[in-house]
């Protein structure tokens, strides 16, 4: 079922405005306090915007006016299943009763829902765990309870929150692979922190700052070409905003510093066309395309700007040394020679050639 979502909650300063195609799987981005919790509570029928409507398919389930309920369908006469980090088992029942607990609310013999229980669990390959509680089953097997049990309530819209989040690394994995598997036909939203999730799981993105959506597309378009910090940062490119200027032959940010690059061009080719004076762009370049100098770089074209280091961390093999809102990926041995420290001042340089220039 497609799901149109918009609400207004001005207590937490939140304007959510989302739209999910029938089938289609979206990840919600964005940094802690950004409203991904906001808008899936809302989307569940556990908040109630002061203005807002919420419609999954043709029916609407939450419409509110000016603090006023027109309509209001309850949590569980919705439809939607919300999983969240905690898999909120039953602790009282097995595994099995778990799972069989939605087809038997919804009027399904006991014959039945246990023959649906068990389907469910040979999918999520738990056959032979079917009669342990809870308590006696691993983290991650509890998280693939949980999807069991909220997708076999056949719900018309599966909301996630951050359903990896309590796992150790090593089995997200298995759960990951699952979803994939079983999210495939389903209308889902998920919020997540982590880049995988929305690179292996979803079809779109959609960036939440602030309370406001700030950035949507195609998955790999938004993680390739980011506009906003924060695709940016889960993407691991620097970016900087600014405007095309033909004197500069680059763009100029509000700072006034200046990006020289490859202006995008779908064509390519001799006949590239350079983008108008001001048009709002954006400058994309890779930590690793950086070097650090202790002072002004020359020879081949290159940006070259002065800056103060804030922090340096291990970052695989390298060191991330930042700067701001820059990064730059060095050896260790370059720190070392470089004798880098937080609060040195240094020039951060980057060929044109490695800098991405794309409409903001
Ligand atoms: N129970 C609450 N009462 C009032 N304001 C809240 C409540 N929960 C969240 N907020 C506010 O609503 C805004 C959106 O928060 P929300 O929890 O939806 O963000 P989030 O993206 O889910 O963050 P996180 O990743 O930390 O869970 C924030 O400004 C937050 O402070």
């Amino acid at each position: 079922m497609s799901l149109a979502l918009s609400a207004h909650l001005p207590d937490r300063d939140v304007q959510l405005d989302l739209e999910v195609a029938d089938g289609e799987t979206v990840a919600l981005l964005g940094p802690n306090g950004a409203g991904k919790s906001t808008l899936l509570a809302v989307a569940a029928g556990l908040l109630r915007p002061h203005d807002g409507r919420v419609t999954l398919g043709a029916r609407t389930l939450t419409h509110v006016e000016a603090g006023r309920t027109r309509t209001w369908v309850p949590p569980h006469a919705r439809q939607v299943a919300l999983l969240a980090q905690d898999p909120l088992l039953f602790p009282h029942l097995s595994v099995r009763q778990n799972i069989a607990f939605g087809p038997r609310a919804r009027g399904a013999s006991q014959l039945s829902a246990g023959a649906e229980a068990d389907r469910w669990l040979d999918r999520i390959g738990l056959a032979d765990l079917g009669e342990r509680r809870p308590s006696a089953i691993s983290g991650g097997q509890a998280q693939r309870v949980a999807v069991a049990r909220a997708l076999a309530t056949e719900p018309r819209l599966l909301l996630l929150d951050e359903p990896m989040a309590a796992l150790d690394v090593d089995v997200t994995p298995a759960l990951r692979h699952l979803l994939r598997e079983v999210l495939s036909e389903q209308t889902v939203v998920i919020a997540t922190h982590d880049v995988l999730d929305a690179l292996l799981l979803a079809d779109r993105v959609v960036v939440l700052d602030g309370g406001r959506v700030v950035e949507q597309g195609p998955t790999r378009e938004v993680l390739s070409r980011p506009r906003s910090a924060f695709a940016a940062r889960i993407a691991g490119l620097n970016i900087v905003a600014g405007t095309w200027s033909d004197e500069d032959g680059g763009i100029r940010a509000a700072t006034g510093v200046v990006v020289h690059g490859l202006p995008h061009d779908d064509g390519g080719g001799a006949d590239r066309v350079l983008p108008t004076a001001g048009t709002p762009m954006i400058a994309a370049f890779r930590p690793t395309a950086v070097s650090v100098f202790p002072a002004r770089a020359t020879g081949s074209p290159r940006n070259s700007w002065p800056v103060t280091v804030t922090t340096l961390e291990p970052h695989g093999d390298l060191v991330r040394v930042r700067a701001g809102n820059l990064s730059a990926d060095i050896t260790p041995q370059a720190v070392a020679d470089l004798a880098l420290a937080p609060g040195d001042s240094v020039w951060l340089s980057v060929k044109a050639t490695e800098v991405d220039l794309y409409p903001a």
